[in-house]
């Protein structure tokens, strides 16, 4: 996952040669054309699907998520999708972080409450069991509770969402061997997503099943960005990866197999879908721009659905985030 690409993260300077699927797909329902080198699957599925001459095997669906689903999916991310078993980039500073939503809404603070020279003592002074500090050294308290003071380290709830970078859900992908590891205790990937995921891979399945067991759930800032890369960690590179885009739009940049290859620069908006499957599971990848900007972002049909549903923490999220949920099978 983490080829860098000095190509591949260098921003599109003229945002006009960048691929916009939602006039693409405006253009062919209207007339029934598209661009030169683009052309729309000839079999039927729920909405139009575009594939590129020279990529085959990636396919890009606009608009494949309606807007309540965006919002579950949004919900999901920021509450479930980060509870343990699952790990999250925070699980090697912290540990395993319960309910870090709900600790946002409760404006709480992450503090530091393990004291490693406390928990010697009790063991010499003590025939009781050793306390498991190293277990459990952090954990949220109430702003007010006054344990902040002094000398703990403690970090604001939000500042933590604000730093959420990947959640993974199923198999655990460990980031340090860039492989998975079936060792880690892991829940199966969700039902709702599992049908959802295999309903949109339809499309690049070719023969036999699609079997999600793995997803990476990767969270934009403003000026977060994803290095060029493949994903190869997979047995069987025949199937799928079905990358769902949520929340702010940003550029996805689709090079070849080799990191000479010019990438293409195309539009990702919330509710879109990519599919890459067979040859195109070679080709380089990444996100070297995510829009925050209103009047770039195009989430205020998101954002209007949060705050009809009254949740004003996922509308301050969402506002300035993106969010890609990428679904895989692992063997
Ligand atoms: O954020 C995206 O759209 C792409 C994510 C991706 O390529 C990955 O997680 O491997
Ligand atoms: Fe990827």
């Amino acid at each position: 996952m983490a080829y860098e690409d000095a190509q591949l993260k260098r921003p599109a300077a003229d945002l006009s040669e960048v691929l916009d699927f939602r006039a693409i797909l405006h253009s062919f329902v209207q007339n029934g054309t598209t661009p030169p080198g683009i052309f729309k699957l000839n079999r039927d599925f729920d909405r139009p699907v575009f594939c590129f001459e020279e990529r085959p095997g990636f396919y890009f669906i606009p608009g494949a998520i309606g807007i309540e689903e965006q919002c579950y999916w949004v919900r999901e991310s920021l509450t479930s999708f980060p509870q343990p078993p699952n790990r999250t980039n925070h699980n090697a500073i912290y540990g395993e972080i319960q309910d870090l939503f709900l600790a946002v809404q409760g404006q709480r603070l992450l503090v530091e409450v393990g004291d490693p020279i406390a928990a010697v003592n009790h063991r010499i002074n003590s025939d009781e069991k050793p306390l498991n500090l190293d277990d459990r050294r952090w954990a949220f308290m109430e702003k007010t509770s006054g344990i902040s003071n002094g000398s703990r380290k403690s970090i604001d709830a939000a500042v933590l969402l604000r730093k959420l970078r990947w959640s993974t859900l199923g198999l655990q992908f460990d980031w340090s061997k860039r492989n998975y590891d079936n060792s880690l205790a892991h829940n199966k990937i969700p039902d709702k997503l599992c049908h959802l995921a295999k309903k949109l891979a339809a499309p690049a399945v070719e023969k036999g099943d699609f079997k999600p067991e793995a997803a990476i759930v990767n969270y934009f800032g403003s000026d977060d960005t994803l290095g060029g890369h493949l994903d190869d960690m997979e047995e069987d590179w025949s199937k799928p990866i079905v990358s769902i885009s949520l929340g702010c739009k940003a550029i996805f940049l689709l090079g070849g197999d080799s990191r000479e290859d010019p990438p293409i620069a195309m539009f990702v908006r919330s509710g879109d879908v990519v599919l890459m499957a067979g040859p195109a599971r070679e080709c380089f990848h990444g996100i070297p721009r995510i829009f925050t900007n209103e009047e770039n972002a195009e989430v205020s049909p998101l954002v209007a659905e949060f705050l009809r549903q009254e949740d004003c923490y996922f509308v301050d999220y969402i506002r300035t985030s993106r969010i890609n949920i990428n679904i895989r099978q692992v063997h």
